[in-house]
């Protein structure tokens, strides 16, 4: 945090009206500053995701959840420009959403997470959308991010079973779902000795890259 320098004060945010942040000319500190909020049920890993973008680590065990709010502030490099984040972590629970309603109005971004292990974290979604549209700014930034997307790798190492996603409605990966299963039976059943072993998952993953899976906009 030691490049920090001129943070704006809390009055110029409140006044921006529509949401403008301000980009100081031939500034050499920080040049923008954009208020950030971690939103999400209880238990989705907002905070877990918020101490790991800033020191890089990830704290294992016991579940602590968040009481009411509070920030973190962190200064990212953007096309040369010193964006400064103030980055506030809420309580999902549902007893801290006036506290946390307060803030939606000053914030430029949102981040919404969902568990993806977790399908009521993944229904609330819409609850949450609404909550937002109608205490934050129209223009706010919304990203939404299925975190734990790590336990997918869990039961994949553990039963050692290929993964993709697929969408019957859209078609993606449909048809590498099969063609990998039907390349994995082709060379079980005519396997010629000079001929590398074929690996599924290394297969997989080099297709998965070109269809672009998994980000949707
Ligand atoms: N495997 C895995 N566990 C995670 C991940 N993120 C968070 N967790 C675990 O999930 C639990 C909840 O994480 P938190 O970061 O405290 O969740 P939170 O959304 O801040 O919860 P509240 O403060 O109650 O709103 C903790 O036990 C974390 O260790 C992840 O990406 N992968």
């Amino acid at each position: 945090h030691q490049h920090e320098k001129e943070p704006m004060h809390d009055g110029a945010l409140r006044n921006r009206g529509n949401c403008a942040h301000t980009v100081k000319p031939n500034c050499v500190f920080v040049c923008v500053f954009l208020q950030t909020i971690l939103v999400g049920d209880s238990g989705v890993g907002k905070t877990s995701l918020l101490v790991q973008f800033d020191q890089g680590k990830f704290i294992p065990g016991s579940f602590s959840a968040t009481v009411g709010i509070g920030f973190t502030n962190k200064v990212v490099t953007v096309d040369n420009v010193k964006v400064k984040l103030q980055i506030w972590d809420t309580a999902g629970q549902e007893r801290f959403r006036s506290v946390t309603h307060a803030y939606y109005r000053d914030a430029h971004a949102l981040l919404l997470l969902y568990d993806i292990t977790n399908k009521a974290s993944f229904d609330n979604i819409r609850a949450w959308l609404t909550e937002i549209h109608e205490y934050a700014q129209s223009n706010v930034v919304i990203m939404l991010l299925g975190n734990k997307a790590d336990m997918i790798s869990i039961l994949f190492s553990e039963y050692s079973v290929p993964f993709m996603e697929t969408s019957a409605k859209t078609g993606v990966n449909v048809d590498l779902a099969f063609t990998a299963v039907a390349k994995e039976l082709k060379h079980r059943a005519i396997q010629h000795p000079s001929e590398p072993t074929f690996q599924i998952h290394e297969y997989i993953e080099a297709q998965k890259e070109k269809s672009g899976c998994c980000s949707y906009f």
